[in-house]
């Protein structure tokens, strides 16, 4: 199968989509993808995770489709799948005999055990049979945020029985279409979503496609498997700029029941295992696995038979829970106080931060670099990401976890395209407008802020706790909050009743102090306190 733009583009297999996605995802070009797909060293000392689909969708007892398929999808392409059941169908080759869908309650209660606890990369949907369950799915994603959501919007059954009756169809395109990173519609779902009549040629799935990108989603595929005026089994992909035909002979069977399921899961395993990680070696997973924070992980299974398996170090560049207390240094301070950046970076970790931002707004590069390198040794020392504020150059140079730009630094997707995928992209975002744009262009959190008035940065404009919600509401990335946050006011901020607010950026509430550890600790405490009384 061939992937032909318009452009004259390179030529791809459509294996590669997945990675395109991927990068796409991070803002980088066709090129810069085809010339990152050198497969890179195991970093052997690093704790070892696999990657992770949950797919939420129905049970077929024929496990032709549903979520036997994605399991068995899944696992082919070694991933592990963990489920979420929304209905049970009693199925065979013959057809589906009865559908019963799932108390809403277990539904939601499936899901909050997985996100909350595994390590999910991507959620796959199948079978959303009501408005209530597509309503959970939106709230335990905005709650749980994943790497990328793949949506096969299933509706009628291959032999014609309505999963999805027309009621789902509004919060379908209104909440979770606009999370979605790919949506898989085939020509029957196409017209459906968007209430056309029937789609007949490549064209009408060209239109189709565009239009469908328009409800919100990043990409979308419409399957023309079923076109009948094609000898060619024909697929219109379409990521906002371009489109991209996706053409195979046809093959003549009549064995095509789960070929839906199976596609949207094999994309969300490619999304999911991050391909240029690939490596050919055999590794001996099950003992070092982590899949869960409780005391009784599941084995893995497949590994032991596997020749090749995907071993990444980091599939995602930012644990959302991360951004729990930021630590962002100022050099002014740190002179004031007669502290190094190193004295005070190694305190502010000691002390509790998760993450550390070095702003260092007039330091001279030479020194700066240095500095950073020193600060990297500790970071890594304790598994806390280090971040370089503006200084796309210094973050390269000393091989930093990633960057926080504003919105008149370098722009995000520039600077996607420099880091490449795995590095930590962070941007100041103070409008809904601009959060959009922060996902759309690839960042991995959103900083919010001024929270308060702060004398740390000149002429920052106030955006108050309302601002930081209305910000939190618009976004589909993780959130923290920055400007005048210290520990008579960091309660107000973490009980804002907004799921995707992580933490709170701190600079001078921790190094403007004389000892940072413990003010450190201190606002650790207090926000963990604060949590806990939420909960
Ligand atoms: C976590 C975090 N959020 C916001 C900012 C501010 O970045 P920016 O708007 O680019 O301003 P400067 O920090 O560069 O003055 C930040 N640094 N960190
Ligand atoms: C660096 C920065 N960015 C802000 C924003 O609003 O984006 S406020 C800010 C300064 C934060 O320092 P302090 O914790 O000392 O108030
Ligand atoms: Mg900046």
């Amino acid at each position: 199968m061939a992937l032909n733009n318009k452009k004259n583009l390179p030529t791809l297999s459509s294996k590669h989509i997945c990675t395109h996605l991927d990068y796409q995802h991070k803002g980088l070009s066709l090129k810069a993808m085809q010339e990152e797909m050198t497969f890179t060293l195991v970093n052997e000392s690093a704790k070892q995770r696999i990657p992770h689909v949950l797919t939420v969708a129905g049970s077929d007892s024929g496990a032709g489709a549903g979520i036997q398929a994605d399991l068995k999808a899944c696992a082919a392409r070694g991933v592990y799948c963990s489920t979420v059941i929304t209905a049970v169908t009693a199925q065979n080759t013959i057809g589906v005999q009865d559908v019963s869908i799932l108390p809403e309650d277990s539904v939601a209660e499936q899901l909050k055990s997985v996100l909350s606890d595994m390590h999910v990369d991507v959620v796959k949907t199948g079978m959303l049979p009501s408005t209530s369950i597509v309503k959970i799915l939106h709230e335990g994603l905005k709650r749980f945020p994943v790497r990328a959501l793949v949506v096969d919007p299933v509706m009628v059954s291959t032999s014609g029985v309505v999963l999805a009756g027309p009621s789902v169809l509004d919060t379908f395109r209104w909440d979770l279409l606009p999370m979605a990173d790919i949506v898989t519609p085939n020509l029957k779902e196409a017209s459906t979503l968007l209430g056309w009549p029937q789609l007949e040629t490549i064209t009408d799935m060209c239109s189709a496609a565009k239009s469908i990108h328009n409800m919100g989603p990043r990409n979308v595929l419409v399957k023309g498997g079923h076109l009948p005026s094609s000898s060619d089994a024909v697929d219109i992909f379409f990521n906002g700029e371009d489109i991209y035909e996706l053409r195979s002979s046809r093959i003549q069977t009549p064995n095509t029941h789960g070929t839906g399921c199976t596609l949207a899961s094999c994309i969300a395993a490619e999304l999911a295992k991050v391909a240029k990680r690939y490596v050919e070696s055999v590794l001996k997973f099950s003992k070092d696995v982590t899949i869960g924070g409780g005391p009784q992980g599941p084995l893995d299974h497949l590994c032991k038979l596997k020749r090749n398996v995907y071993h990444s170090r980091k599939l995602q560049p930012l644990d959302p829970d991360d951004l729990f207390v930021y630590a962002v240094t100022d050099s002014g301070m740190n002179r004031k106080w007669g502290h190094t950046i190193t004295d005070s970076v190694r305190a502010a970790i000691e002390g509790g931060a998760t993450i550390v931002q070095l702003r260092e707004k007039d330091a001279e590069t030479g020194s700066f670099l240095e500095a950073a390198k020193e600060c990297l040794k500790i970071c890594r020392h304790h598994n806390v990401p280090l971040l370089i504020n503006d200084r796309i150059d210094i973050a390269i140079a000393c091989d930093a976890d990633g960057v926080h730009v504003g919105q008149s630094d370098m722009p995000v997707q520039t600077a996607r395209s420099l880091l490449g995928p795995e590095k930590i992209i962070g941007v100041s975002c103070k409008t809904p407008e601009q959060a959009l744009k922060a996902w759309k262009d690839g960042a991995d959190y959103i900083g919010s802020g001024g929270v308060f008035p702060t004398n740390t940065k000149a002429n920052n404009r106030t955006i108050g706790l309302d601002g930081l919600k209305t910000v939190c509401s618009a976004s589909k990335l993780p959130v923290v909050a920055i400007g005048g946050i210290n520990l008579s006011n960091a309660r107000s901020v973490m009980e804002l009743d907004v799921p995707n607010l992580k933490g709170v950026a701190v600079v001078s509430a921790l190094f403007h102090r004389e000892c940072v550890g413990t003010e450190t600790e201190k606002l650790h405490a207090l926000l963990t306190e604060t949590v806990a009384a939420k909960k």
